[in-house]
């Protein structure tokens, strides 16, 4: 019997069938067959967890709901992506794989290059598509921008209008080998692409108005920022769709959510942005971007018990711990305090970026590589071309938690503490402690280290690196990689000589009230 001729679409972080390129020229060219595939090692490596899992899930019940809605449903399958394609072929003839470009982590890029070498020599075509503006290979940073504007205004492509049916559905067993970190996700985000349509709508027409004002406030943030970005990683939602939907309610929203939405959609643009890095550099997972900084922090002896409180929010810091602690339970925190934690766990508690990127990524429901990679080196100080950002936990405590309210929810054992201490309890006097009934270093942890005196030995020990000949020549070669070719205005100019810097697409008719400023 002859086999049936195929079109294999292939789903990974795009789990939805609108504005899917794949997906849509595929069936302009014959049957297909749309597969999403598990696949054990990707799930068991240190960057997964099962919260991510659970997020994919939801995703792929929506999938498959839409699939069949169209004719076919979703294959699902599990193995290795290899071994999944030659077990196809017993079946059907493979007249072509499609999927989109993937900006994983080394995994995946390894993974890919397998395929690609099986594909190529079973004569078997993958056409691959671009989700998001990102350039393989070497990357064009002087046209990054205008290539995104273009990327952003093609018009989304609709659903293929119907699909052949070729095989009933297949699901995958109970008995996965699922990744068992962070089994609790009782508060953690939902997935599905109609969570993530009427998040969108909602924050469009409703909640964009406080995004600027809320944005780096550990309790309004989870409410008034979009919260998309789990659907933007697992792709239930397209970049695409976003931006040409927060574009059009620009046109009709009345002027109080008008600096909100240029804000949202400048940030839109910044997930490309940064995930371009690491597809233009994938070693930067492993290896800093500024290779004088390579073994700058291997020098800590503290550095694995020091994580392991950072991680479990005990460090004594009540605005670390309460972030670490809330993004355990919640799987998300602002931008803001993710920013902050990473900072001082990098500078303050002097820990190399690499002990802290895995746990952390398994912690973020939304993880996606490109982002997380890059903001990380940048908050640790790695990358030499980005100002040193050593935050202080108790001023963005005073600045965005002035009552401490944010920090009792999370560290309950600080419910008695005035506000006067709740950002630098270790500093109560003995007697407030007796009377309040909270002794630091029994109920709650006394700070690993003294705040103050190792955020300024870090910045010496990077400040004195920085200043090294070959290590400024680095630096411009990073530069000439990575470096943002956004112009920068008088106004940014001169942050910049203050040691701020500014962000991509944030000129001064845009500029927003978050002080992350960088030279990215
Ligand atoms: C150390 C660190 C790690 C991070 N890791 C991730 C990650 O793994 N995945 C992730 O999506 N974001 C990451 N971010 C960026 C940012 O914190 C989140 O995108 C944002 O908090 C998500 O919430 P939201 O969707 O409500 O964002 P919104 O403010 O509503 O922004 C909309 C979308 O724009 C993009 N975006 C927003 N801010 C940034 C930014 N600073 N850089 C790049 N893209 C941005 C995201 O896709 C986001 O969903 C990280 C930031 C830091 C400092």
């Amino acid at each position: 019997m002859t086999k049936p001729t195929i079109q294999l679409v292939w789903y990974k972080r795009d789990l939805r069938t609108v504005d899917h390129a794949p997906l849509y020229m595929a069936a302009q060219k014959g049957l297909v067959l749309p597969i999403y595939i598990f696949e054990p090692e990707l799930w068991s490596q240190k960057d997964a967890s099962l919260r991510h899992w659970r997020f994919v899930q939801d995703c792929l019940i929506e999938l498959n709901r839409d699939l069949s809605r169209l004719g076919q449903p979703l294959i699902q399958l599990h193995g290795d992506v290899v071994d999944v394609f030659e077990h196809l072929q017993n079946h059907y003839q493979i007249s072509g794989v499609w999927s989109h470009q993937e900006t994983g982590n080394l995994w995946s890029f390894a993974r890919d290059q397998k395929v690609l070498t099986w594909l190529n020599k079973q004569n078997i075509p993958w056409n691959e598509f671009k989700q998001h503006p990102i350039h393989r290979g070497k990357s064009q940073r002087d046209y990054w921008q205008s290539q995104a504007n273009q990327h952003f205004n093609q018009a989304c492509l609709p659903e293929p209008e119907a699909l052949t049916f070729v095989q009933a559905q297949t699901t995958l067993p109970n008995d996965l080998p699922l990744p068992t970190a962070l089994c609790n996700h009782e508060q953690i985000q939902k997935g599905g692409r109609s969570l993530g349509l009427r998040l969108l709508q909602r924050f469009l027409t409703q909640r964009v108005g406080n995004y600027l004002f809320d944005i780096a406030n550990p309790i309004k943030a989870p409410q008034n920022s979009s919260r998309l970005s789990p659907h933007l990683t697992w792709g239930s939602l397209s970049m695409r769709e976003v931006v040409q939907a927060a574009q059009f309610r620009q046109s009709q929203a009345p002027v109080n959510q008008q600096r909100g939405l240029t804000a949202f959609i400048s940030r839109c643009f910044w997930q490309s942005h940064f995930m371009q890095k690491l597809e233009t550099e994938p070693q930067m997972e492993q290896h800093c971007l500024h290779a004088a900084t390579e073994n700058l922090r291997l020098d800590n002896p503290s550095a694995d018990v020091f994580l392991q409180a950072w991680l479990q929010g005990k460090t004594g810091v009540p605005m670390i711990d309460a972030c670490m602690r809330s993004l355990r339970v919640t799987g998300w925190l602002p931008f803001r305090m993710r920013a902050m934690v990473v900072s001082f766990a990098s500078y303050q508690l002097w820990i190399d970026w690499r002990l802290i990127a895995p746990p952390l990524a398994q912690l973020f429901t939304d993880y996606e590589p490109g982002i997380h990679y890059s903001q990380i080196q940048m908050q640790s100080g790695t990358t030499g071309i980005n100002a040193m950002r050593v935050y202080s936990p108790v001023k963005q405590g005073k600045d965005h938690d002035p009552l401490g309210l944010f920090i009792k929810t999370w560290c309950p054992e600080l419910q008695t503490v005035p506000v006067e201490y709740i950002h630098q309890p270790w500093s109560m006097p003995i007697e407030w402690q007796i009377h309040f009934s909270v002794f630091i270093g029994q109920d709650y942890p006394a700070p690993l280290v003294d705040i103050d005196e190792s955020a300024k030995q870090a910045k010496d020990k990077l400040a004195s690196l920085r200043k090294d000949p070959n290590a400024k020549q680095q630096a411009k070669g990073v530069f000439i990689t990575h470096g943002s070719r956004a112009k920068r205005t008088k106004k940014t100019q001169s942050k910049i000589s203050t040691h701020k810097a500014t962000r991509p697409g944030n000129t001064a008719k845009n500029r927003v009230p978050d002080n992350q400023l960088s030279l990215f």
